[in-house]
């Protein structure tokens, strides 16, 4: 089997914030390797720890306990002098943007580079290179103020960019921005990946943005990783009460199926819900009715994906003939458990 190599590998950390009385733990003991050239999400509800995780990473956050490598070197163990160095190795970009107001496109990709000593008119040609890279080469003297969220992201994405990284800390990149937007961000955030082999984390508490690109996602719940895979694998048949809340929640009509509503079971065909003449069969050869509550298809990983939520008939004899008979189609049935 392929070796993967790892770039991030997170070993027992735990990270615990002084209060009043005591302290709160918000990280207990997570393990996670990161592997070279992935996009790796970390996914959970607000609160859930995730921001304080991807800050333990490039220690903006020093764990309480733990290590943390990247590409084969402990961080934890270097000096705050050799850890500045180790961090121009990691770009980071946030909900917020943090562009400097007073500075053009230009100047901002220019600041980091300013500070590594990198001489002037070559910070310029890198920080030209990449705002193009980004999809800004005629806002290059544009201010922040005169940038759109979008463009404010990109602007900060080539910033993140300047000092080379390995790899690219995104937290909560999109959750300011709307839908088109988001799009056209995770998209070139997909190009970054694919064209520069960075690395890719991504913190957000949207399944959309996970499915939408990267190819393995840990859950994290209460400081803790509740669940771990491929995107594929999770969306597939999520196994934790928290992976079911968040992927059964996202693009469907949660209404439809909230209001307690017996024998309620998702369904997902690979291939989409253009797969649908399955349920047909099922409903002819078995000789009963499936309610559609609600249905989606989705991209994932390349492949396509349809879920419905089905709501089935009460006779249990029945119901449990025609969920084996989509079983036996190759299709996923989980009980809706939780509503
Ligand atoms: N500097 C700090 N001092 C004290 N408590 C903190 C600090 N930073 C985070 N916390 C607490 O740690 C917990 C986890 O916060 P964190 O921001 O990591 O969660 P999150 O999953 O990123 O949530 P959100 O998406 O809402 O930011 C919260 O209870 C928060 O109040």
């Amino acid at each position: 089997m392929e070796q993967k190599e790892i770039m991030i590998r997170l070993k027992g950390i735990t990270k615990a914030f002084p209060q009043k009385k005591g302290t709160l733990e918000v990280l207990h003991g997570i393990d996670l390797d990161i592997e070279k050239g992935e996009i790796f999400g970390i996914i959970g509800l607000s609160g859930a720890g995730k921001s304080t995780l991807v800050r333990c990473i490039n220690l903006l956050e020093r764990p309480t306990e733990g290590q943390v490598f990247l590409d084969g070197q402990e961080l934890t163990c270097l000096s705050e002098k050799d850890l500045r160095q180790a961090r121009r190795s990691m770009g980071m970009i946030f909900q917020q943007f943090h562009l400097l107001m007073q500075r053009t496109a230009m100047e901002n990709v220019c600041f980091p580079m300013e500070i590594a000593g990198v001489k002037k008119a070559e910070a310029r040609e890198k920080a030209k290179e990449l705002l193009e890279l980004v999809g800004l080469g005629d806002r290059m003297e544009s201010y922040p103020s005169q940038l759109s969220g979008g463009q404010k992201q990109r602007v900060a994405i080539a910033r993140a960019l300047a000092t080379n990284p390995k790899i690219l800390l995104c937290d909560e990149a999109t959750s300011a921005l709307d839908p088109n937007t988001t799009a056209g961000v995770l998209e070139l955030l997909k190009d970054i990946n694919k064209r520069l082999g960075i690395t890719i984390v991504v913190i957000t508490h949207e399944m959309k943005v996970i499915q939408e690109i990267c190819n393995r996602v840990a859950i994290i719940s209460e400081g803790k990783i509740a669940e771990m895979g491929s995107v594929q694998e999770i969306f597939r048949a999520p196994k934790t009460q928290i992976g079911q809340e968040l992927v059964f929640h996202e693009g469907s009509n949660r209404e439809a199926y909230a209001g307690k509503l017996p024998y309620c079971y998702r369904v997902v065909f690979k291939g989409g819900i253009s797969n649908e003449p399955v349920l047909g069969r099922m409903m002819i050869d078995c000789n009963g009715v499936a309610n559609i509550l609600a249905g989606n298809t989705r991209n994932i990983d390349g492949e396509v994906f349809g879920q419905m939520i089905l709501q089935f008939p009460e006779e249990e004899a029945l119901r449990k003939k025609m969920i084996q008979y989509l079983k036996d189609q190759g299709v996923e049935v989980e009980e809706v458990a939780y509503v």
